[in-house]
């Protein structure tokens, strides 16, 4: 359905007439194109954007018109402290196109047989509505005959004459039944039910409470800004008197076309692109074909060939075709981004900086509302928490945001802790290895998604991380998801931790150990040597599944990493299960090693120091 400008039609008339006479086409449109676009495409003496070759179906910035004063040039980037200013105005395009007004109660079964030669554009309905084309049954039942017998000649003698007899009697001669519009008023006045309404809606409109007017949106308020409505994304404008048109139906459907005018409820079926301008004959055998079927089979039907301006906002185009002509030709346009609760997180290009705030406050606009702040990636992360350095480029500045991810829920504060989307099917690879019975040990937890995950599986997670940050959003998303008595939280450094866990009586119970430090949690392993060459020999040992996770840039990454967890344990074989868990980088791999702690190793005397 397409949204429909008030002020562009503002006559709500039963008659198609005041639809025809419009001002007139494109008035003086102070017309632009893009200055980098000549290279691509080229404006025409009446501001067109026409380039058959590349741009030869469909909508595009490059074609139409645009009726913006100012022009819509391809942003420097030189000024870094724009804030973003986008001149929503100069996507603003126009197309000429043809459309055919027929009876609302037809439309749905001429568009599927029409759909061949209709405009078919994205999220552009076929069907469009103008202001004032639904007219009440009763109205067309009170005004029909009027309108029939005048066919539109209501200066004539006998028009004034039937219309003084109306105004005299009720009726005139030949009206039958039919009452004046005053009289069939009153009596539909008189048949009102118990709530007061039975057939006179308009009536019933009237009597009923108003409704409180929706807040202004601010930009309505700001002077000479175009009041563009929520999802108001396109608009039809009907603009071309109905003679020039009529006579070619005329020609086509006879003679009684024109006398048998219908006057009730209509829609616009917007034809394809091709058969704008054209006139009736030059349209395709198949809709003259579908016309003239119309035409006989009913007595009082009328189809309209009218021409119309398909108006398309910046609301309309697409994130990319919006970035396209923003940035200069041949820069990569950013087309991906994380998305972190309400956070988009992006990670520019050196070539991007100087458009940033552009691109961040278009990213914003096509990514509302479930967007509400963007982000760019300042740093890579190399600090000890993992935490990324992050500079808001659009929205609100809040970096509090919660994600959902396998129906639990996580706070996370992005300024402060690490989070990971990509990581959600990893994790729940992870999970699908875990039994009831299992006791699991987070060694590098962060907020808690392995832990908290675990945790809904399994009897009992000890979840530790260094950053207090992290532990303290870790608490939170414990009570958060109502799993507090399951997790027990700590805050010290991994390779304590482990030695912590070992030297207490948790130390039997722990079945799988995750290490998700990628950078170099294998170099913890260590503190598994010596873990039980205290203990006594005969007592009761649990050796757990230990799931470590890390980079490798080497050709053969398996083997690589295999390497390292093997001097990080000083053990000769290790019976290694490895997998590759995602290419972080070109040519970096992340990997998960998933082994069973070596008994030799959890015995070794030589212990390191915690
Ligand atoms: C890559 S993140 C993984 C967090 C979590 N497992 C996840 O998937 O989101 C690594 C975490 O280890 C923590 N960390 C870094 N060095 C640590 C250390 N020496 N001891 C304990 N935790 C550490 C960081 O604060 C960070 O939260």
């Amino acid at each position: 359905m397409l949204f429909l400008k008030p002020h562009y039609l503002p006559v709500a008339s039963l008659s198609p007439k005041s639809i025809f006479f419009q001002k007139p086409f494109f008035p003086t449109f102070s017309l632009s194109c893009f200055s980098t676009v000549a290279t691509r495409s080229c404006c025409s003496d009446q501001g067109q954007f026409l380039d058959p070759i590349i741009f030869s179906y469909g909508p595009s910035l490059h074609k139409g018109t645009n009726p913006s004063q100012f022009p819509a040039n391809k942003n420097t980037g030189q000024d870094e402290d724009d804030d973003g200013i986008l001149d929503e105005e100069s996507f603003t395009r126009v197309f000429d196109i043809s459309a055919l007004r027929v009876p609302s109660k037809d439309c749905f079964s001429l568009e599927s047989t029409l759909r061949g030669h209709l405009l078919n554009w994205p999220r552009i309905r076929n069907i469009a509505r103008v202001p004032g084309d639904e007219v009440d049954p009763e109205l067309v039942e009170l005004l029909g005959h009027q309108n029939m017998s005048c066919n539109g000649d209501d200066d004539s003698e006998e028009g004034r004459r039937v219309s003084l007899e109306r105004r005299i009697y009720g009726k005139a001669e030949g009206d039958g039944e039919i009452l004046s519009p005053v009289l069939y008023r009153d009596k539909l006045a008189k048949t009102f039910n118990s709530r007061g309404f039975v057939k006179f809606r308009n009536l019933a409109k009237i009597s009923r409470p108003k409704k409180k007017k929706k807040k202004k949106r601010e930009d309505e308020n700001v002077e000479g800004s175009k009041r563009i409505q929520k999802n108001d994304f396109a608009a039809v404008d009907v603009i071309e008197d109905e003679e020039e048109q009529s006579e070619g139906l005329k020609n086509l459907l006879g003679e009684e076309f024109t006398k048998k005018r219908w006057r009730g409820s209509t829609r616009l079926l917007l034809l394809d692109e091709r058969y704008a301008g054209k006139g009736v004959e030059e349209l395709p055998e198949a809709i003259k074909a579908v016309l003239k079927a119309y035409a006989e089979k009913s007595t009082n039907l009328t189809f309209e060939l009218v021409r119309c301006k398909l108006t398309l906002f910046y609301d309309y185009w697409q994130m990319n075709e919006i970035l396209e002509a923003l940035l200069p030709d041949g820069m990569i346009v950013p087309s991906s981004f994380e998305v972190v609760g309400h956070i988009a997180h992006l990670n520019l290009r050196d070539e991007h900086l100087p458009y940033k705030k552009l691109i961040g406050k278009v990213v914003l606009d096509k990514n509302k509302p479930k967007i509400q702040t963007v982000v760019n990636k300042i740093d890579s992360i190399d600090n000890e928490y993992r935490t990324m350095q992050l500079e808001v480029l659009a929205g609100n500045h809040s970096l509090v945001t919660t994600v959902v991810e396998n129906g639990i829920r996580f706070q996370v504060d992005l300024s402060t802790v690490y989070w990971n989307s990509r990581l959600a099917t990893e994790r729940q690879r992870l999970m699908s290895g875990f039994r009831r019975h299992d006791v699991v040990c987070d060694v590098f937890s962060g907020v808690g998604p392995i832990a908290i995950s675990a945790a809904k599986i399994v009897k009992r997670v000890f979840a530790n991380d260094l950053n207090p940050y992290a532990v303290e959003y870790l608490e939170r998303n414990s009570v958060l998801n109502k799993l507090e008595r399951k997790i027990e939280v700590f805050n010290m450094d991994g390779r304590r931790f482990i030695k912590a866990v070992y030297a207490s009586d948790k130390a039997h119970s722990v079945t799988q150990v995750v290490m998700n430090l990628p950078n170099n949690a294998a170099e913890y392993l260590d503190a598994f040597r010596g873990i039980y060459k205290d203990r006594p020999k005969d007592g009761e040992f649990t050796f757990p599944t230990i799931h470590v996770y890390g980079f490798s840039k080497a050709q053969d990454p398996e083997f690589e990493f295999h390497e390292r967890i093997r001097i990080a344990l000083l053990e000769v074989a290790v019976n290694i299960k490895m997998r590759r868990v995602r290419l972080v980088a070109p040519g970096k791999w992340m990997l998960c090693a998933s082994f069973i702690l070596p008994e030799t190793v959890a015995f070794a005397d030589t212990a390191i120091d915690a």
